[in-house]
């Protein structure tokens, strides 16, 4: 896979060459570009914002260099990906879905965000996909966290990347759609606190139906809104599993 990150603080993605990211993209399983978009202006003060049309606080940055960036960066059949507070939310299943795909592009604004034209222009680009996406309801100075993130969320699903693929399966938000239970690990007793029997018992069944109990319970106590999305075929699936 391809990914392509433009950005006016490319230096803010050099988390990217670090840990696992760091070893899919030597290991070659991950083909990672960050450019810098000011590599794109034609001024000699490399100026890539300009005041709102309509009034407003703060700056807008230009349709023209974006233009001109993303033309050389897009080829058919890429997805052009822009984090914006009023995006889609992220998921693990949109996640997913990209970690399927040949070519992304990442396009991180920053000031008051980048002139509404460029996603249109490229929306009507036959073979180019337009996401704009969201990581949350906050409000961040920039795209490039939401890229990080984005990035992180791809290159942990591709083949390889993740030393032990079955720590994907059985992950937070699978199939399920729930949270994770709890994880311990040695001592056995740690501030005058025990790990839960069932985990000691080495009954992998009982272990599995606990550990579906407590992402069940944790789901239901923490995001109320994930159990009226379950997906209670794969639960149950799951549960014919163990
Ligand atoms: N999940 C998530 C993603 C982001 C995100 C992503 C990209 C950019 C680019 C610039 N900004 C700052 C920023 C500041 C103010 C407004 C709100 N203004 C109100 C009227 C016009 C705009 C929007 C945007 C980003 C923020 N934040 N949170």
């Amino acid at each position: 896979m391809r990914i392509d990150v433009v950005s006016i603080f490319p230096d803010y993605l050099a988390p990217l060459d670090l840990s696992l990211v760091g070893k899919a993209r030597t290991g070659g399983l991950l083909d990672l570009r960050v450019h810098d978009l000011r590599d794109w202006t034609t001024d000699r003060h490399r100026t890539v914002d300009d005041t709102p049309f309509g009034g407003g606080a703060g700056m807008v940055m230009r349709p023209d260099v974006w233009g001109t960036a993303l033309d050389s960066v897009l080829d058919d059949g890429a997805h052009l990906l822009v984090p914006t507070p009023s995006g889609a939310p992220l998921t693990q299943r949109t996640a997913e879905r990209l970690a399927e795909e040949q070519h992304l592009v990442v396009a991180c604004g920053r000031y008051e965000g980048i002139d509404a034209r460029v996603a249109e222009h490229y929306r009507a680009r036959p073979g180019v996909r337009v996401s704009e996406f969201s990581i949350g309801d906050y409000v961040l100075n920039g795209g490039e966290v939401a890229a990080l993130v984005l990035v992180e969320a791809v290159a942990r699903l591709l083949p390889g990347v993740v030393g032990n693929p079955e720590s994907l399966v059985e992950e937070s938000h699978g199939a399920a759609g729930l949270l994770e239970y709890p994880v311990y690990t040695k001592p056995p007793q740690w501030a005058g606190l025990d790990v839960p029997d069932v985990l000691l018992s080495g009954h992998h069944g009982r272990i599995a139906r606990w550990r579906r109990d407590q992402a069940l319970r944790r789901t239901a106590g923490r995001r109320p809104d994930l159990v009226a999305a379950l997906d209670v075929a794969a639960l149950d699936r799951a549960d014919l599993a163990t």
